[in-house]
């Protein structure tokens, strides 16, 4: 089967929304590219102005957290049905930073991939190891875990249909990206537990992405790894880099 590739910026906690609308419109010329998913995932007061700036393009935005309930007393938080109604097609959950800085747990997660899928939102959901994880050999383990948890009670037909970011938190803004033999052989390993706890029809269609310093040159290689369908990208989507990786293979 053959996946179209998706490649996905992650803004993180960048760029004001007057900012963000110009680095639409530097961006815009630079990332046509018909082959692949193009995804802007932006701060949640970017979606709008950003959604705008978009149009007509074949860029989709996507938000980069929300919480799992529909409404209510949640101070500070944005529901999926607010996304949905803002124009937002993806939603990146479980990002290292988010449980690590935010303490967000595999059981919350689970609650948010649910959530994205009933409002129908593609969800991006993230897995990686630490450094230490690595260096003890418990680095497939660990995501195996990781990857069941967080896809508790989710359907063969939503794992189709979402995407997987494998991120090793060590290669996360550190300028050291995991080679592409280590992150095909975890990509690799998460299509297999995909074939484990599903079946094969559902491992061959999830798309998974790499990231994790991914840049213009480095992201050839890597996607050109089989099981490697995309790559979530942080510091290089804001900058012109980030059309010389949406055009990796022109
Ligand atoms: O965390 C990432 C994307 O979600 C990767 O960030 P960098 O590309 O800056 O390493």
């Amino acid at each position: 089967m053959s996946r179209k590739k998706i490649i996905a910026g992650n803004w993180k906690m960048n760029m004001t929304p007057s900012q963000a609308v110009k680095l639409c419109e530097e961006l815009k010329p630079l990332v046509a590219n018909d082959d692949v998913d193009v995804v802007y995932c932006v701060p949640a007061i970017d979606i709008v102005p950003v959604v705008e700036a978009v149009k007509g393009t074949n860029v989709e935005v996507g938000a980069e957290n929300m919480y799992f309930e529909e409404k209510g007393a949640y101070t500070g938080e944005i529901s999926a049905e607010m996304l949905v109604d803002a124009g937002v097609k993806y939603v990146i959950i479980g990002h290292s930073e988010r449980r690590d800085y935010f303490k967000e747990c595999d059981c919350l997660l689970n609650k948010k991939v649910k959530k994205a899928f009933e409002a129908g939102l593609t969800p991006i959901l993230c897995c990686g190891e630490s450094l230490e994880q690595r260096e003890m050999g418990i680095t497939l383990d660990f995501i195996r875990l990781q990857i069941k948890s967080d896809l508790k009670d989710i359907t063969a037909d939503q794992v189709k249909n979402m995407v997987i970011a494998y991120e090793p938190i060590w290669a996360i803004g550190t300028g050291k990206t995991a080679t592409s033999d280590q992150a095909q052989e975890v990509c690799k390993a998460i299509r297999d537990c995909i074939a484990e706890v599903y079946d094969t029809d559902t491992a061959e269609a999830v798309r998974i992405q790499y990231g994790g310093s991914m840049n213009a040159g480095n992201a050839a290689e890597l996607l050109a790894k089989p099981d490697i369908d995309g790559g979530l990208v942080g510091g290089a989507s804001l900058k012109a880099d980030f059309g010389k990786i949406v055009n990796y293979n022109k």
